[in-house]
């Protein structure tokens, strides 16, 4: 059986419209892949590609070259060649996303962001109140601000708001950018287990943790994007 993500060939460098076309290579010749239940941590100093990396899996940048092949259901979709459609599908059934700050919609309560994911494919709205409101509970969000709009929540809440969105839903490869970065050890903790058990469900997560503990406890491989660095152009 095919792993769920498979990364070859893959270069991403930004042009700088502003500072004349000036041309910025971020990575190059990008390559690994991710098994069901593994979860692959990227590592390297600030600046190496990490979150540009995690972006391209999830069809927010463009990628120059190479292939993203992601498989489900026994199909392979490239989604380095993926339309807009097909990459909306993939982020609905496929691929998750766990962003580090949490995108607000205003008067949404909170678990109403953190059901919407089950709503939108379909689950029974009140099931899926339910489910959010176990994760809610689980990551220590004050009963109180469950009905209220998470935008004036503390950094840490939204956090936590975000996670509960991100893992509420049952995708196949899960990627996670800085999740617990805002949160206090307790509330690390819980990520850790939920994590877990992601992985003996059989997802594929890929993630970038600055938090070294945290990065220990979940990660089976560590991949240093430097690896990655592309060779400078002649000025
Ligand atoms: N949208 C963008 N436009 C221009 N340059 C960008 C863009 N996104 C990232 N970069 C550049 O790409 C390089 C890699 O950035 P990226 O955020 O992927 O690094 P990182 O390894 O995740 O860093 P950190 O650990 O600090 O979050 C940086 O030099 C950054 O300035």
């Amino acid at each position: 059986m095919s792993d769920p993500l498979v990364v070859s060939g893959v270069a991403k460098s930004f042009t700088m419209h502003l500072r004349g076309g000036l041309r910025l290579p971020v990575v190059d010749n990008v390559i690994f892949r991710v098994a069901r239940g593994e979860c692959v941590v990227l590592g390297g100093p600030s600046g190496a590609g990490k979150s540009s990396i995690l972006k391209m899996l999830y069809g927010n940048y463009a990628v120059d070259g190479g292939e993203i092949l992601v498989t489900h259901d026994g199909e392979t979709v490239d989604l380095a060649q993926a339309s807009p459609r097909q990459v909306l599908q993939l982020r609905r059934s496929v691929i998750g996303y766990v962003s580090q700050f949490l995108r607000t919609v205003p008067r949404v309560s909170a678990l109403d962001v953190v059901a919407e994911p089950l709503i939108a494919r379909g689950q029974d709205a009140e099931a899926s109140r339910q489910q959010a409101s176990a994760l809610l509970e689980r990551l220590n969000l004050p009963h109180a601000l469950w009905s209220l709009p998470p935008a004036t929540f503390s950094g840490g809440e939204q956090q936590r708001v975000n996670i509960a969105r991100g893992f509420i839903t049952e995708h196949p490869v899960l990627l996670l950018d800085e999740p617990t970065a805002s949160l206090d050890a307790q509330n690390r903790r819980v990520v850790i287990a939920m994590i877990e058990e992601k992985k003996r469900a059989g997802t594929a997560l890929l993630g970038i943790f600055h938090d070294e503990e945290v990065r220990e406890a979940v990660a089976d491989r560590i991949i240093d994007v430097t690896a990655f660095r592309p060779a400078r152009e002649a000025a």
